[in-house]
């Protein structure tokens, strides 16, 4: 640049002659002026090439003021390794299914993992004749029509009930009452066949078993023909 101006401005006293920026021109400027305590022995080559990053945070923040310096991530330079990840903790591992509601959103829910829970006895739902409602048998109970097909209520013996096990002629004790169930079989929600299973015998456990909040009182009470007794001795 020096001896570019030098041949336009032959009047230019050489840079050696020049020592201070005094001696110059006003307009003109050959080389910065030098700073003060800047050695010039190339170091300044070696400003240009230093690409490290200034410390952060800042060797004076308050973040490097606080007491847990644990906290501060480490800064690496370009020729550092990032260190390993710590070793998972094993013994806290599940096969996917996550042993704490603090699991992650991802997490398998547990509903997936077992297997639907069976109804322990299937419960069939039975078709019941046009006319064979419930509404339709609450209706006939209370139209007085006979549906006892005895005269008088009667004290009646396991030995008497046990005659009583066709369809056309089936009673049934339920808490120490015998019923002439014939005519509400076809009423009978769960079936005429599961019904006739107590034909002529105390079906209290069975009912009970199977739906114990239903009022067999109530439904068959147009149906009541006795009480059921002990066996009489024949001694
Ligand atoms: C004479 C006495 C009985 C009466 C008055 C009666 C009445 C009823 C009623 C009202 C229901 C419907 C219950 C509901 O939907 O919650 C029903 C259902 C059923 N009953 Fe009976 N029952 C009698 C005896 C029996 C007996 C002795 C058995 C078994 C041997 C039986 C087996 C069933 C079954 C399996 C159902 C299920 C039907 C379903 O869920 O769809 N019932 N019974």
């Amino acid at each position: 640049m020096a001896s570019f101006l030098r041949s336009w401005l032959p009047s230019l006293p050489t840079a050696s002659a020049a020592q201070s920026s005094d001696d110059a021109p006003d307009n003109i400027r050959i080389s910065p002026p030098p700073v003060e305590g800047d050695d010039d022995d190339g170091s300044e080559t070696e400003k240009e090439t230093d690409d490290s990053p200034p410390a952060f945070p800042s060797l004076n923040s308050a973040q490097r003021m606080q007491t847990d310096t644990s906290s501060i991530p480490k800064i690496l330079m370009d020729n550092q390794r990032m260190p390993p990840p710590p070793a998972p903790n094993l013994l806290n591992r599940t096969l996917g299914v996550p042993t704490t509601s603090r699991a992650g959103g991802l997490a398998v829910p547990p509903t997936t993992t077992k297997p639907p829970v069976k109804p322990s006895k299937k419960r069939e739902k039975v078709a019941l004749a046009p006319g064979h409602s419930p509404l339709d048998w609450a209706a006939l109970k209370s139209s007085g029509t006979d549906l006892r097909g005895v005269d008088t209520l009667m004290r009646i013996p396991p030995s008497v009930l046990k005659q009583h096990n066709t369809r056309d002629d089936a009673w049934s004790a339920f808490n120490g009452k015998v019923y002439n169930i014939t005519p509400y079989l076809p009423f009978h929600p769960g079936g005429e066949k599961e019904l006739m299973r107590v034909a002529g015998r105390d079906g209290t456990k069975l009912f009970a078993l199977t739906h114990a909040w239903v009022n067999a009182d109530f439904m068959l009470d147009s149906c009541l023909v006795g009480f059921l007794v002990p066996e009489p001795s024949t001694s």
